[in-house]
């Protein structure tokens, strides 16, 4: 079983490394709406049949207006982290652009990852078209990603945050797109500042693909 045995309180505040925090409830729902219309354009034009060039013209130039009226305002500094309350009382860091789980990323799928009940992490996301790979499937890299987001986290929540050093994934079934996956994720041991991790989705019961990981924790700023 996995122990959170690094309370939030004593995890390193980004703030320690010069990265601004944002609170995720202080994020706007008006800009939660915009991250998943975005999405949706993103999977609309992947997918579209439209071929009249007045039509995709247009388009085009109503994505350019808006994307021009929201640059002006500054964008965030690099490395922005946003922390999140999680349901076990305990709270979490991730960058806020992340690309697996990234609450303002409108390329990022809707991964949540919490504290399972057994220890490790837990989230379930299903994934569309955005992710495709061979016909149907997801891609590999993409099972890799959320993998590696996985471990990640259940890494940072049982010790402290850290760098994968090391991910080794096996792919043992197609995983699906537009199915439910479930994502989970423990830390195995601990040696000094390396972290062993293992995670793996499944697809209704079955898991599809599996990693194990080596986390090196990072070290706090003098
Ligand atoms: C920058 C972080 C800011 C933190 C802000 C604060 C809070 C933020 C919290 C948020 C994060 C929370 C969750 C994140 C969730 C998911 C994120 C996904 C993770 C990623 O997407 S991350 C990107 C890909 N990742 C990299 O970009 C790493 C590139 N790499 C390096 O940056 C270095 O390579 C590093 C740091 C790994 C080690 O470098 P280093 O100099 O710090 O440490 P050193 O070399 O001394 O190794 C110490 C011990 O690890 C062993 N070791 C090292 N490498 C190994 C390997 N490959 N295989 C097996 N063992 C290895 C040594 O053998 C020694 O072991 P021993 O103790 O036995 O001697």
């Amino acid at each position: 079983m996995t122990v959170n045995t690094q309370p939030a309180t004593e995890r390193p505040d980004p703030r320690a490394f010069g990265l601004p925090v944002v609170e995720q409830a202080d994020i706007p729902a008006e800009l939660r709406t915009l991250v998943g219309r975005v999405h949706a354009l993103i999977d609309t034009v992947a997918n579209t049949t439209e071929t009249d060039p007045a039509v995709l013209a247009e388009a085009a130039a109503a994505v350019e207006e808006v994307t021009d009226r929201l640059a002006a305002a500054p964008r965030r500094q690099i490395g922005t982290m946003v922390r999140r309350d999680l349901p076990d009382g305990d709270s979490e860091y991730g960058t806020i652009t992340n690309i697996v789980a990234g609450d303002t990323n409108p390329a990022a799928p809707p991964l949540s990852l919490v504290p399972a009940a057994g220890g490790g992490v837990h989230g379930e996301v299903t994934l569309d078209t955005v992710y495709q790979g061979p016909p149907g499937l997801v891609h590999g890299g993409w099972i890799a990603a959320l993998l590696d987001q996985a471990v990640g986290t259940a890494s940072s929540l049982a010790t402290s945050p850290g760098l994968t050093a090391r991910l080794e994934v096996n792919y043992r079934r197609p995983t699906p797109l537009f199915n439910p996956l479930e994502i989970t994720a423990e830390v195995e041991r601990t040696e000094r500042r390396k972290v062993y991790v293992n995670g793996r989705i499944r697809v209704n019961g079955e898991v599809t693909a599996e990693a194990t990981a080596i986390m090196v924790r990072v070290e706090v700023p003098e």
